[in-house]
């Protein structure tokens, strides 16, 4: 078989990913092969600059955060599919703009380098923050031909409107990406990236960073006795009344099934365990009936693990702790707020 000289490329990356993985000591699953198989291929400006980020600050790129970066990179088909669209679309109205630049309706060339210059940066990889600049800067260049009489107005403000729609879409599903469809809350992936965020800055900073964690008590049998619909109604009720106990940067998500958590910086851990005692209260005293019925669906309570982030300890370590002081509540009859043990540093 001939080989074409990208086939050698290819087999070249391939090499180069596979030796990246045993520098840093990664198991060759197929997701850390794709991460790296990127990287070292460097069509992915965005992942490379990530991954060397990662690398520059903790000397070492470990599974976890190799599994965090394919999450960011790999695994959002429809986040990857919707931003394709978007950028096609773009391309679209940018082609349309240089097309009335071509046709004469402009009398200066700025515009139309301008609009070629845009043009050339709308490649794959560009990630959703560089597309956002790069609307605004759409949004601006044509505003400007606009009041100057460059162009047809009637036919750029046609333009226009659509550019700003396709920037309102970006922003929708920027958010959609991070929120959770049946409560409204932040949703795992969000409360990860703000998780991962903020123990970094403890890291460095030492500030507090508390987090609390609940899980819904006997939840499966107000499914199995009412039904799943009204199980997501007590999701819903449950979400609502842990947003309103919140303030500032505190952020709310829906981890898992029926379990929440809570992320709140510059908070210490006696004033989380107040906090979480509240919201427990709060939900025990609460009369929750069915929507459609009225009948009432008894008391219904949660527990609670409350733990303060020991800067150096790691996100893992962190979360480990708060999750047995979940396990903890339960265990002492739940209905409970429960704080983590230390961490084994
Ligand atoms: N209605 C509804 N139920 C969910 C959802 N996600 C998870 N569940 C249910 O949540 C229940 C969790 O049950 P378990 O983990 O066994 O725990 P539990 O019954 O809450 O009991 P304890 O946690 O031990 O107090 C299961 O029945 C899941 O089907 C959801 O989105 N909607």
């Amino acid at each position: 078989m001939k080989y074409s000289e990208q086939d050698e490329r290819t087999s070249e990356w391939m090499r180069l990913a596979l030796s990246k993985m045993k520098q840093f000591d990664i198991a060759p699953t197929p997701a850390n092969y794709a991460l790296w198989f990127e990287y070292v291929s460097g069509t992915n400006l965005s992942l490379t600059e990530a991954v060397d980020n990662e690398i520059e600050m903790s000397g070492k790129l470990t599974a976890q955060q190799c599994h965090l970066l394919y999450e960011q990179f790999f695994d959002d088909d429809k986040d990857r599919a919707a931003m394709f669209e978007m950028r096609q679309e773009l391309a679209r109205l940018l082609k349309q703009v240089l097309n009335y630049v071509y046709t004469g309706v402009t009398t200066t060339g700025r515009s139309n380098s301008h609009l070629q210059s845009m043009l050339s940066r709308l490649q794959p990889d560009l990630n959703r923050q560089q597309l956002h600049t790069l609307i605004e800067e759409v949004l601006i260049e044509t505003r400007l031909a606009v009041s100057s009489g460059e162009l047809l107005n009637e036919q750029l403000n046609g333009a226009m409107t659509e550019v700003a729609a396709l920037k309102k879409e970006l922003s929708d599903s920027r958010r959609e990406a991070i929120t959770d469809s049946l409560t409204g809350l932040a949703n795992r992936k969000h409360f990860d990236d703000l998780i991962h965020q903020m123990t970094r800055d403890a890291d460095q900073n030492g500030m507090d960073v508390s987090v609390i964690f609940s899980d819904v008590d006997m939840f499966s049998t107000i499914n199995e006795k009412h039904g799943q619909l009204v199980g997501d109604q007590v999701l819903r009720v449950i979400a609502e009344l842990m947003k309103t106990s919140l303030k500032g940067r505190d952020l709310v998500a829906r981890y898992g099934g029926e379990e929440f958590a809570v992320i709140l910086p510059n908070t210490s851990m006696q004033n989380a365990r107040i906090l979480a005692d509240t919201i427990r209260q709060d939900l025990a005293s609460k009369r929750i009936q069915r929507k459609d019925t009225r009948e009432p669906l008894g008391t219904i309570t949660m527990s609670f693990g409350v733990a303060r982030y020991v800067p150096g300890e790691g996100v893992d370590s962190f979360l480990q702790r708060v999750d047995r002081a979940v396990y903890l509540a339960k265990r002492r009859g739940r209905n409970n707020v429960c704080d983590a043990p230390p961490p084994i540093i």
